[in-house]
């Protein structure tokens, strides 16, 4: 059905009525030769609230011709307009309170019109594409009860002019199509969707870049920065730009304090407001006067936007910008309590004030009820409700309400990573109980004191018979380890602590618990010298172990990708016997077939080399034992706890900030080793440019430590030099030349790809005194003990990151002998990043300096951070304490609801946002 409301002259008004009730309102064409102006239709949803209106204060041939216009104003400043008095005046017309619009020249002819509207006044059919009208999502909205700020304006909108309907449930709210939202043309729709924003959620996450305020007009004015001035309309004109576009430049004077020093006096800026109008339609001389004449001179107006300087002093070109009229006193206040202003970046070429135009008409839509996190949360962590965020985030009326916002909605990042980890981990255990300890361990990680009287024997045996005493770190991380070794569920731990801080001994001890009660232990490290290293440790450790521990001395075995096959058959053979009560290996650990006869620890060192589906691997390898249903549940039974899922000790010596830990590691309990054995004596470090200057200065210092009996590490970037890369030193290229130099002391060589047994033998002569300087690749970083090294150098140290520098530093200093470290960089300009490395020896302090200055994935390095999450607003390197409240948070809904079933809408955001976590249904 179509109904013809009014012809007026030459402007025809068609509207199409739908069986749904939507409606379609066609402006017909209207002719102005000798330009032929064409005014587009305009859909209108809910057309019988919205009855043919015109707009109220804002250009009307724009809005008649802008028929996707999203800017709310177009569209919410609406107000009830009869056409037919308006335009009472031919051939002119008025519509609302705008201007006159002549539609013709003063000597155009009118003759040719009334044959042309019979042609044009056609009934558009409407778009079968056209959305189902708002009302059928749910009930009528309620007004929004805000708990810490509100939006007077948006309120006042809410009851003023209600979005008719309400969407059906906040499950499904933020994620619906932005083609439900209203006065969307579905055209706007489309173009939303292909820029990235198909979901309200998806739009309401594009968060402003930065926020305008008025304050900072009355600063220095930067160039191409945000800004709101308060002024007055000096002039208006309306210009053609050639034949194909016009152009409205409106000049306004605004007075703002004077920065200069000693000048009282305020001084005016101009701004140029620069609006351009393409194509030939918008030449033509009644248009541009129409436009022209919106702002008089003298007016007060409020604009805001990004500033140009002119080559004029004190003038600035704006060209995006809103300019807002003020008429009486208190709109001027109006204004201001509506600051600060959100600045939106561009997405796929969608224009920031029209991505700012729907966010406003999102958030109108949506209820306060969106928020699937529990009240408790909300206020145990004093947290803004996600409605609130919302708006706090896009309309704040404070700089604070936008960082509290920003607060939550980092904080839901990190939650929802935090609770997947702990979700999927308590999905893994078997009963309700094993859950329940599980949380309860979590949520109380600390041992309030150290009792080492309930150790097992072999324990404490091996403890009395360290040439030294634990320090109280290494003490407290062996209690709570040991404590979690006597839960009936498998312990899930990180032990992590600066270089050389001794968590290998922890490690060790912490297998002797197991060992002592008949069970087996295994360590698992990245490279075969480490296996090697750690094997001849534990066993001169356990060679001088009292015979008094009653009788029993464990079988230590070493597995590694160099071990001969016939020795390998003998040790699985031993492993599944429980002959062997211990093996020390490289990968290969998880990636043979080995069959444990009661595995109960699993110790992995330097956890991020490995990653988490290694780590996994080696857990659900022996979980699938615990999993059989055929098993007793009672988890006391010495059935389970023969075949329980071992305990997984994970050693990290990358000193990687608390936070960093979390984000990581989440699903882990944390135990940090803060001190260093006593007696350690500070590395003397030095970072010099490896000039021939630098390199002299070098020497000597090596002639100096060799005459006093050090044993150096000279560390290169590469093996063999490079044509590509001549600057940079290489361990073999040097061998030379550097036994040449230090004739009468012996050099020897040690990288990847030397054989398993020339490492270790080069390894073995260096830590023997026989070869007093070892040339060597980054293959010594991670956990090289020779006690009395005591000096290193490193060659193109920045080619190293911070973090790795310490690591390799790390290898010297580690007994009581005083050392020394210097890195040589390649140019001056290299040698500032490594100066860091001079004040600060403290491992944490300097993976936060590093994680600052990269980021975490580059802390980590892109090999081992590939797990490391993504996060949209939150950065790691600052916002470590939301993370531990996220952390603390996700426990206690887990405690509340371990399988989530009381918070489906949690559930749902989990899934929604990590689609790889299998949630159970
Ligand atoms: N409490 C202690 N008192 C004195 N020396 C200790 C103590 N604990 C460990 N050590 C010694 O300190 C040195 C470094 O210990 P360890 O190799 O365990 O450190 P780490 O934390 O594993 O370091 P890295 O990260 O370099 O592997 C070893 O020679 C070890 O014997």
């Amino acid at each position: 059905m179509s109904i013809e409301l009014e012809s007026l002259g030459q402007i025809s008004i068609s509207r199409t009525m739908r069986s749904s009730g939507s409606y379609r309102l066609k402006l017909l064409n209207w002719w102005a030769p000798p330009n032929r102006l064409f005014l587009r239709h305009k859909h209108i949803t809910n057309a019988d609230k919205l009855p043919l209106r015109a707009l109220n204060g804002v250009n009307p041939v724009q809005f008649l011709m802008d028929d996707d216009d999203p800017n709310p104003n177009s569209v919410n400043l609406l107000k009830e307009t009869n056409f037919a008095l308006k335009c009472a005046k031919f051939p002119c017309i008025k519509i609302g309170d705008s201007p006159l619009i002549k539609l013709y020249g003063e000597d155009d002819t009118i003759l040719r019109l009334d044959s042309e509207l019979k042609h044009l006044e056609e009934i558009e059919k409407v778009d079968k594409k056209f959305p189902e009208p708002w009302h059928s999502l749910g009930p009528t909205l309620v007004k929004p009860v805000h708990q810490s700020f509100k939006e007077e304006n948006l309120v006042e909108k809410f009851v003023e002019e209600p979005l008719p309907e309400n969407l059906a449930h906040w499950e499904s709210t933020l994620d619906r199509s932005l083609k439900l939202l209203p006065n969307t043309t579905s055209r706007l729709a489309n173009l939303l969707e292909k820029s990235g924003f198909p979901t309200i959620r998806k739009l309401l996450n594009h968060f402003p870049r930065t926020y305008a305020d008025l304050q900072n007009a009355q600063g220095a004015i930067e160039d191409g920065h945000y800004f709101m001035f308060m002024g007055k309309v000096i002039s208006s004109k309306g210009m053609r730009g050639g034949s194909q576009f016009g152009i409205l430049e409106v000049l306004v004077g605004c007075e703002i304090q004077n920065i200069e020093p000693n000048v009282n006096e305020n001084k005016m800026v101009y701004l140029h407001l620069k609006r351009f109008y393409r194509g030939r339609r918008f030449t033509s001389k009644p248009f541009l006067d129409m436009i022209a004449s919106k702002y008089k001179e003298g007016d007060h107006v409020y604009v805001s936007g990004k500033v140009k300087k002119m080559n004029t002093e004190d003038h600035y070109e704006m060209q995006q910008y809103n300019i807002d009229m003020l008429e009486k006193e208190e709109q001027k206040y109006a204004h201001l309590e509506r600051k600060p202003c959100p600045v939106y970046p561009s997405k796929n070429g969608l224009k920031p004030n029209i991505i700012g135009d729907v966010i406003s008409r999102a958030l109108k839509a949506l209820n306060n009820d969106i928020d699937p996190m529990p009240s408790e949360v909300l206020s145990e962590f004093n947290l803004l409700n996600l409605f609130d965020a919302y708006l706090g985030i896009h309309r704040p009326k404070t700089l604070n309400d936008a960082d509290l916002a920003r607060r939550r909605l980092i904080f839901d990042e990190f939650f929802y990573l935090q609770l997947g980890r702990l979700f999927q981990m308590l999905e893994a255990l078997g009963t309700n109980l094993e859950r329940e300890e599980l949380l309860a361990r979590y949520r109380n990680d600390k041992v309030s004191e150290v009792c080492t009287s309930e150790w097992g024997p072999l324990t404490r045996n091996l403890l009395k018979s360290l040439p030294y005493s634990l320090t109280s770190s290494q003490l407290t991380a062996l209690s709570e380890i040991i404590l979690d070794l006597k839960r009936p569920i498998p312990m899930n731990r990180l032990l992590q602590g600066d270089v050389g801080c001794g968590k290998t001994i922890v490690a060790f001890l912490s297998c002797m618990e197991v060992l002592g009660s008949g069970f087996q232990a295994a360590l698992m490290v990245p490279t075969e010298l480490l296996a090697i290293q750690h094997y001849q440790e534990l066993n001169s450790l356990l060679e001088q172990l009292d015979s008094g521990t009653e009788g029993f001395k464990p079988t230590i075995a070493l597995l590694t990708g160099s071990t001969s096959t016939r020795e390998r058959r003998i040790i699985l053979k031993g492993l599944q016997s429980g002959d062997i009560s211990m093996v020390i290996g490289t990968h290969s650990l998880i990636s043979e077939k080995i069959e444990f006869r009661n595995l109960k620890i699993a110790v992995i060192d330097e956890q991020h080399r490995f990653g988490v589906v290694q780590r996994g691997r080696f857990n659900s390898k022996l979980l699938s034992r615990l999993r059989d249903d055929s098993m007793n549940h009672d988890l006391n039974s010495d059935e389970n706890k023969a075949f329980m899922a071992p305990h997984i000790l994970a050693l990290s010596a990358t000193p990687i900030p608390r936070t960093l830990a979390l984000a990581l590691y989440g699903d882990m309990s944390i135990t940090q080793i803060t001190d260093l054995p006593p007696g350690r004596q500070p590395i003397e470090t030095l970072a010099l440019e490896g000039n021939e200057a630098g390199f002299e200065k070098v020497y000597k210092m090596i002639k100096d430590e060799l005459v006093a009996d050090g044993k150096i590490y000279l560390v290169y970037p590469i093996i063999e030099e490079s044509e590509q890369l001549p600057e940079l030193h290489a361990a073999s290229t040097d061998y030379e030349s550097i036994s040449g130099k230090f004739e009468g002391y012996n050099c020897s060589l040690l990288h990847g790809r030397m054989k398993a047994e020339e490492k270790e033998e080069a390894l073995t002569k260096f830590r023997d005194g026989q070869t007093r300087i070892l040339l060597a690749t980054q293959v010594i970083e991670i956990g090289v003990d020779v006690p009395d090294a005591s000096m290193m150098v490193v060659m193109n140290a920045e080619r190293f990151g911070i973090a790795q520098l310490h690591q390799l530093r790390g290898r010297v200093g580690r007994g009581n002998k005083k050392s020394r470290c210097v890195f040589l960089s390649s140019t001056s300009g290299t040698l500032k990043r490594l100066k860091v490395l001079e004040k600060s020896s403290d491992g944490f302090y300097l993976a936060q300096a590093d994680l600052l200055l990269r980021g975490p994935g580059d802390l980590l390095g892109k090999k081992q951070s590939g797990h490391l999450p993504e996060f949209p607003v939150a950065r790691l390197e600052i916002d470590g304490d939301i993370l531990q409240k996220a952390h603390l948070a996700a426990l206690k809904v887990l405690s509340m609801s371990n399988n989530l079933e009381k918070y489906p809408g949690l559930k749902a955001e989990l899934s929604m946002r990590q689609p790889l976590c299998i949630l159970g249904d």
